[in-house]
């Protein structure tokens, strides 16, 4: 679908659906509310779905979208760019903390390359890894797709770091990953991300989206110290004072300060709404991402579960900012879709709990 169909197709929660959520909990033998979080969890994902109980949300898949971005050459984080292309080829060989939590889950997982600066890793074992053409959800071959906008972005310190053309393009990959992958089966979507300094234009994309102070927006990343701390705060806030962007522009936004997996994640997330399938949130940069979706489509924040809470500062403000509370909250901030893959059992526990658990009249069990 294109973004403008895509957008037109997303639609409120079903109060119908949600109301027979809630009456169903309070028949399942068990005190009402016991289930905590779960209980909202499970009404709100029978919202989307439209249906009480909601489709149990299996088989799961992990698009990992990478790219690169000019604004590294500020000096933003300790690594160099090139570990972004290499970690693809981590990835593709089943040997990141992303694959081991994805065999656990039984995941799929597809690296989808949206502009990764230096070239893929061409090893043999790497290709041989990855297979010659994995089936689209074989949670045992690890999936790359090349849709390569641009080899990174522009130093969004300088200038403008995408062209709206060039945002758009990403975020109609997006999509198409999130059709491509609802349509071979996938009953829940989870984003990944791999982009060296990608957690700088996600402090911009949340300070625009949100409008709080560059210092609130801004995190340590993959760890940087106190100076370079400080640098990176002073970026992020010269950068919106440079682009002003309009959080009613989200495109616009985007393509400013954005990144080409920021923009595609957006693009997954709305294209998983329109599907009215669920989409489970990883860290800062899928909840930067979040923020731009919820602004082209207000109503597919009802798609969205988020998986954890990053300890990137930026991700607890576009968190709150886009109502949701984070399922778990371990500190991480690894990225990659680690913190959702862990999140996983949890949203599958609350959709089970409508299918199988029974109910008191059913068990012969007294109510109180
Ligand atoms: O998911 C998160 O919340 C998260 C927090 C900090 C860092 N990361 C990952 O680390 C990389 C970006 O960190 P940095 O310091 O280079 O901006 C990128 O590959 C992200 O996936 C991810
Ligand atoms: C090694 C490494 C792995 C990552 N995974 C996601 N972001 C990352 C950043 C680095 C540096």
């Amino acid at each position: 679908m294109m973004l403008e169909t895509t957008i037109a197709a997303i639609r409120p929660a079903d109060e119908a659906a949600m109301a027979a959520a809630r009456e169903l909990h309070g028949r399942l033998t068990k005190p009402a509310g016991s289930l905590g979080a779960l209980e909202e969890l499970s009404v709100r994902l029978a919202g989307l779905a439209g249906a009480c109980p909601p489709p149990l949300p299996e088989p799961a898949a992990v698009a990992i979208f990478a790219g690169d971005h000019g604004v590294h050459a500020q000096g933003v984080s300790p690594w160099p760019q090139e570990v972004t292309a290499q970690m693809i080829g981590n990835f593709l060989a089943g040997g990141a903390v992303v694959n081991a939590f994805a065999r656990q889950a039984g995941a799929s997982v597809t690296v989808v390359d949206v502009g990764v600066a230096t070239p893929l890793p061409t090893d043999p074992a790497v290709a041989d890894a990855a297979g010659l053409d994995p089936a689209v959800l074989d949670p045992a071959v690890p999936r790359l797709v090349v849709a390569s906008v641009r080899r990174g972005t522009r130093d969004l310190a300088v200038t403008a770091a995408l062209t709206r053309d060039e945002a758009l393009a990403a975020v109609q990959t997006g999509i198409r990953i999130a059709d491509e992958l609802i349509d071979a089966g996938a009953g829940i979507l989870l984003t990944g991300d791999m982009g060296i300094g990608n957690t700088t234009p996600a402090a911009a994309l949340i300070a625009a989206f949100t409008g709080v102070d560059a210092l609130d927006a801004t995190g340590r990343g993959t760890g940087v110290d106190d100076p370079t701390y400080a640098h990176k705060v002073a970026v992020v806030r010269a950068a919106l004072a440079r682009h002003i962007p309009d959080p009613t522009d989200p495109l616009g936004v985007l393509a400013a300060v954005g990144g080409l997996e920021h923009a595609a994640l957006a693009g997954l997330i709305l294209g998983a709404a329109a599907r009215r399938t669920p989409v489970l949130l990883d860290g800062v940069i899928a909840v930067s991402a979040a923020l731009a979706a919820a602004a082209f489509a207000p109503d597919a924040v009802s798609a969205m579960v988020a998986g954890h809470r990053s300890a990137e500062p930026g991700a607890t403000v576009a968190l709150r900012h886009l109502g949701l509370d984070p399922l778990i909250d371990l500190g991480l901030r690894l990225g990659e879709g680690t913190g959702a893959l862990l999140a996983l059992p949890v949203v599958t526990g609350a959709v089970r709990v409508l299918h199988e658990v029974a109910t008191f009249d059913s068990a012969g069990v007294a109510e109180k």
